[in-house]
């Protein structure tokens, strides 16, 4: 018999997926690949026109896609969305939650409605329009959830608010798959590293040209990702070939996740001291360390400190 890949032509024909943030940038490329595989695809999120926009490319390439207004932050909105879809195709197969984001700031700069704010979009809207997809089709069809998430592993500097979100929606992710396993709801997320996307468009010109400046190759794969490189994560996620693969988080980052301490330039002062014992003569490198290692540690020793303690 020929050898057929899982991305074979009209994959998802017949299925109706749900794209939040399907008008620009990650979900307009999730939404085309879905729907380039066969998918009725739903692109939903407040303004109107990038949704037309999107739904307009889809149609002329040959597939089909719908626009429903919502704000994932209302619950009442995301109910009607929902209801909606339903009553419109009947089914809910596939639901993928890549509306959201923030700002970025020092954390001593969040304020308190700052924070919520950005808890309240990624963390308590991705819960909302999964609660309704759950009650309104899923928990009696079943059906198949990507969340979107970020690098929050070991920290977000600059962003503490969406690390705290997005650790909540895998956090929740995991409850969930095994909650709602017996529904026949499969459930999973993916963490996008930094991609080019519509997304940068969020950020001021000088941060901007930090991450085109430097930052970019300051990974191990020394670029950034792009929108097709997490479609094809969240399309894998979303089809049978990966119908074992639950409560999963896959990191579609180039790596940056295992070296991201980079991103914080170090000041000349040490922020926290080295402890080098509490005698003057230990540790200063004179016997079993490499001399080189041991110029390090009286660097530390005279270094000036910032710290208070
Ligand atoms: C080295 C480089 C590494 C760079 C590393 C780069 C890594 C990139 C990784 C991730 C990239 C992406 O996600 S790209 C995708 C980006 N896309 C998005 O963010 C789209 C969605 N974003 C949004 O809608 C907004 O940003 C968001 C703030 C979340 C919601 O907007 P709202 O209009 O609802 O909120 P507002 O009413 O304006 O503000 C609510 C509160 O938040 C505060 N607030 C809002 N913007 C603020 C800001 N810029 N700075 C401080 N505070 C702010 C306000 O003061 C309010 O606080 P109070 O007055 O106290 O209540
Ligand atoms: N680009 C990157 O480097 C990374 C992106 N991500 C995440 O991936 C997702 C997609 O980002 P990306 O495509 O880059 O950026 P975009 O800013 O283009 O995407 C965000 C989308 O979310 C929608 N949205 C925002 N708030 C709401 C809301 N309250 N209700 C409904 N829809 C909303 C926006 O549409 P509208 O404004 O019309 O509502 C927009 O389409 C986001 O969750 C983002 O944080 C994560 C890691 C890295």
């Amino acid at each position: 018999m020929a050898y057929q890949s899982v991305f074979r032509t009209g994959l998802f024909k017949g299925q109706v997926a749900l794209v939040t943030g399907g008008g620009t940038g990650i979900g307009r490329c999730v939404a085309h690949e879905l729907a380039s595989l066969g998918a009725t695809v739903v692109v939903a999120a407040r303004r109107r026109e990038p949704l037309e926009q999107t739904c307009r490319e889809i149609t002329e390439n040959g597939g089909q896609a719908h626009v429903e207004l919502v704000n994932i932050r209302d619950e009442e909105s995301v109910d009607t969305l929902i209801r909606n879809v339903v009553a419109k195709f009947g089914r809910l197969h596939l639901l993928v939650n890549n509306a959201g984001g923030q700002f970025l700031s020092p954390a001593e700069n969040i304020s308190v409605g700052g924070f919520r704010t950005v808890l309240e979009l990624n963390a308590v809207g991705t819960w909302t329009v999964c609660r309704a997809a759950m009650l309104h089709w899923m928990k009696e069809h079943g059906g198949i959830i990507v969340n979107i998430v970020a690098d929050y592993f070991n920290g977000f500097p600059l962003m503490a608010h969406t690390g705290a979100a997005r650790a909540a929606v895998d956090n929740m992710t995991k409850t969930l798959c095994q909650e709602w396993g017996k529904f026949g709801i499969r459930i999973n997320s993916v963490a996008p590293g930094t991609i080019i996307s519509s997304g940068m468009q969020n950020y001021p010109p000088p941060v901007q040209q930090m991450i085109t400046g430097g930052f970019h190759t300051e990974n191990p794969s020394g670029r950034l990702g792009t929108e097709a490189e997490v479609s094809s994560a969240v399309v894998w996620l979303l089809s049978p070939g990966a119908a074992y693969v639950n409560g999963a988080c896959l990191r579609v980052d180039g790596g940056s996740s295992l070296s991201k301490a980079a991103m914080i330039p170090h000041p000349d002062d040490i922020p926290i001291k080295a402890f080098l014992g509490y005698s003057d003569a230990s540790c200063l490198g004179e016997r079993d360390i490499p001399p080189a290692f041991g110029e390090l540690l009286a660097q530390y020793a005279a270094k000036k400190t910032t710290s208070k303690l």
